[in-house]
């Protein structure tokens, strides 16, 4: 199978990676500076606990040519999106599988639209990885998980098994799921608050839970998340607010977010794909989500700048 992984970034980079040092066939599809670093230094991934990795790879850019990939794992920040799709479109055809793995849901519906909609697949991932300014890959715990599946409306069983071929032996941890579009606002309603709340506070999970009403406006936040969740057409309902915030109180009092931590170097946050699309679906539902609109609101006046807060 010939895979491409769209964006050699902290998510792609590794699972391609991953997938590359097993003897798959992986090309990255990626912009000319991350060619020329990929090209020069290879790709460099570094694990304590998985093992470090150094390997050249194979890489394609959207003015080269090359046959349609079998698949294409898609890792690039929900800004990006549109300007991937084109390049995605020339690397792909009707049989092209298409499994994103970014955060949120609201990407399915736009790949859907941009390609044919039985093409997509769920999925998301479980991991705390960087980039570094020279390109290298650090995955920061031991999580390395990828959950995918079909998309209920999509079941092809013989589709399932070619990637689960594609992942079996690799050094990351595959799941396949039956029931992908929850899981996937299961993790959305997490990560929605958990960066929600990171963000706003500018503060780590400990101190959020610590202070006087932070845990109160943190289960608030996720019975607002829920309201929009639970009208979404899901093939099993979705993780109920206390089961999500038993898990936050489980988690580590350093934990935070990638957007905070994104936010803190004046980079650009995925704010409007994760809270934006929650606000806007709540709103046509006539729900009041009066902490994500602040949460929303807040963060789409930021200005990425490059520089710390
Ligand atoms: N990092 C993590 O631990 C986790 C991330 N996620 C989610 O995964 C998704 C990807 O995040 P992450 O890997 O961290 O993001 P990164 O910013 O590390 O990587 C994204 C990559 O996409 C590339 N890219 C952007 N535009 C294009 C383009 N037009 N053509 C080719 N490549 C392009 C960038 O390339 P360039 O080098 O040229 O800038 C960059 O390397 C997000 O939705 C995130 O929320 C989910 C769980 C954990
Ligand atoms: C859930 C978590 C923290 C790690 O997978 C994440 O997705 C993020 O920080 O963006």
């Amino acid at each position: 199978m010939r895979v491409g992984i769209v964006g050699a970034g902290a998510v792609g980079g590794y699972f391609g990676g991953r997938l590359a040092e097993k003897g798959a066939d992986v090309t990255f599809l990626v912009r000319p500076n991350r060619k020329k670093r990929l090209t020069e230094k290879g790709l460099v991934i570094h694990s304590p606990i998985h093992g470090n990795s150094h390997r050249s790879v194979s890489v394609v850019t959207p003015e080269e040519t090359a046959p349609p990939f079998d698949l294409l794992i898609v890792a690039v920040k929900a800004y990006h999106l549109d300007s991937v799709i084109p390049f995605m479109q020339t690397f792909s055809d009707q049989h092209t599988m298409i499994l994103p793995l970014l955060n949120g849901y609201a990407h399915i519906d736009h790949l859907q639209q941009a390609f044919s909609k039985d093409s997509i697949f769920g999925g998301f991932c479980f991991m705390e990885s960087t980039l570094d300014q020279s390109g290298e890959i650090h995955l920061l715990g031991k999580h390395h998980r990828l959950v995918y599946g079909e998309l209920q409306e999509n079941a092809n069983h013989a589709r399932m098994d070619q990637l689960k071929q594609l992942f079996a032996d690799a050094n990351l941890e595959a799941v396949q799921s039956d029931f992908i579009e929850t899981e996937m606002w299961n993790k959305y309603q997490y990560i929605a608050a958990l960066s929600g709340m990171t963000t706003l506070m500018r503060s780590e999970i400990g101190a959020i839970r610590d202070s006087t009403y932070g845990s109160e406006l943190y289960q608030q936040l996720l019975n607002e998340i829920y309201q929009v969740t639970i009208r979404q057409p899901l093939p099993k309902p979705p993780e109920s607010p206390d089961i999500i915030w038993n898990r936050v109180q489980k988690a580590s009092p350093q934990s935070t977010s990638s957007m905070y931590r994104d936010l803190k170097q004046g980079l650009p946050i995925e704010t409007d794909h994760l809270h934006g699309s929650l606000v806007r679906w709540g709103k046509e539902a006539n729900l009041s989500l009066p902490i994500l609109t602040t949460i929303y609101t807040g963060l789409s006046l930021y200005q990425p700048s490059g520089s710390s807060l």
